[in-house]
C-alpha cells in the first residue's frame, strides 16, 4: 500500500466556502504536513478524512477501503488528533481506559499509562477541565496508545508551550521508526515542519496549491531582492509574487537558474523559508482568483 489515504475528486459545499474536485494522497511512512491561512480548508479535509463530514462528490479510500463498507475497520486503524473533546469531554483519563479502551481492537493500557506519566496528565480530572495542551496530549495519547496506523491530527502543536511542543515533536519521530506509520498534520508553526515533515501540502482558499517532498520546496524556491528597476513586464514573468517596497523589492521564484542568468549580481538570491512559500504562494493564489 503506497497511499495511506487516497482524496479523488472530492467537492464539498459550504455556506461560504468550498472544496472543488479536490485530489490528495498521502503517502504511507511519511510525515506530511498540511499548512495554509486561517480558514484554508484544512480543518474541513480532516473532517472529510475522518467521515464527519460527507462530500458532494468524489471518492475517498482509507487503507483502500471506503467508509460505506469498512467504517468501524478504518476508525480502529486511525488516531484523530485534536483539541475540542467532545466525545471525551466529562470522562476522566481513568474512564478512558476503562471505557474508551475496549472499542478498539488493539488497545494498549501500558503503553496509555506510560503516556499520561510521559505528558503529566492527571488521571481523575475530567478532560473537559484540562489546559488546551492538555486536551491535546490526552488525545495524542489516546491515538498512540491504540495503535493507529494513521494518525491525522489537527493542529497538535498549537497552545503547546515550547518544551511540551518538542516532545511532542519527538514522540512523532519515536512513533515513525517502524515505517509502517503515517503521520499527516496541520499546523501553523512552519518550524515544526521544517524540523520534523517529509511532505508539504499547501491549501488555500479549498484548493490544494501544491504537495511536494520538503527538500524540493527548500531547492526550488528561493527569494530575490533587488532594485524596482530591474522589474519590468518581461522580468516579472520571472516570479510567483512581488512585494515593492521603497527600498526595493522581495519576491518569490521558482525559476532560480534563470534569475539568476537575468539579474547576475545585481539582485541577492537567499533561501525561502517554508512561512515565506506559503505566504508569497497565498498572495499569489489571491491575485489570480
Ligand atoms: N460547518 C460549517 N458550516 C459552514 N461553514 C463552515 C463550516 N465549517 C467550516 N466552515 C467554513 O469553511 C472554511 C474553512 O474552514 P476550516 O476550519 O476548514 O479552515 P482551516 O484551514 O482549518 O482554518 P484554521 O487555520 O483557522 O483552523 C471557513 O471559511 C469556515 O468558516
Amino acid at each position: 500500500m503506497e497511499n495511506v489515504i487516497e482524496l479523488r475528486g472530492i467537492s464539498k459545499e459550504l455556506k461560504a466556502f468550498s472544496i472543488d474536485n479536490m485530489d490528495l494522497q498521502i503517502k504511507q511512512g511519511f510525515v506530511t504536513g498540511f499548512i495554509g491561512a486561517n480558514g484554508a480548508g484544512k480543518s474541513t479535509t480532516m473532517k472529510l478524512m475522518m467521515n464527519l463530514l460527507q462530500a458532494d462528490a468524489g471518492e475517498i479510500n482509507v487503507f483502500g477501503l471506503d467508509y460505506a463498507n469498512h467504517e468501524k475497520e478504518i476508525k480502529d486503524r486511525i488516531g484523530f488528533v485534536y483539541d475540542s473533546n467532545v466525545l471525551y469531554g466529562s470522562l476522566n483519563l481513568k474512564d478512558i481506559s476503562r471505557i474508551v479502551a475496549p472499542a478498539y481492537k488493539r488497545w494498549n493500557s501500558k503503553q496509555f499509562k506510560a503516556y499520561m506519566d510521559q505528558f503529566e496528565l492527571p488521571s481523575n480530572k475530567p478532560i473537559k477541565k484540562f489546559s488546551k495542551g492538555m486536551q491535546m496530549k490526552a488525545s495524542l495519547a489516546i491515538a498512540l496508545s491504540h495503535d493507529a496506523e494513521f494518525i491525522i491530527m489537527d493542529e497538535p502543536t498549537a497552545g503547546l508551550d515550547p518544551t511540551s511542543r518538542r516532545e511532542l515533536l519527538d514522540i512523532f519521530q519515536d512513533v515513525m521508526v517502524d515505517g509502517k506509520r503515517t503521520i499527516f498534520f496541520s499546523t501553523h508553526i512552519t518550524s515544526d515542519l521544517e524540523r520534523i515533515a517529509d511532505y508539504i501540502v499547501l491549501i488555500d482558499q479549498g484548493e490544494i496549491l501544491f504537495h511536494k517532498p520538503i527538500y524540493e520546496l527548500q531547492e526550488q524556491y528561493a527569494l530575490v531582492k533587488g532594485s524596482t528597476d530591474l522589474l519590468d513586464r518581461d522580468t516579472e514573468e520571472n516570479f510567483i509574487k512581488i512585494d515593492r517596497s521603497s527600498t526595493g523589492f522581495q519576491a518569490l521564484t521558482d525559476k532560480v537558474e534563470e534569475v539568476k542568468k537575468l539579474f547576475g549580481d545585481h539582485v541577492i538570491i537567499e533561501e525561502a523559508s517554508l512561512e515565506e512559500i506559503m505566504v508569497y504562494m497565498k498572495a499569489a493564489n489571491r491575485q489570480d482568483n
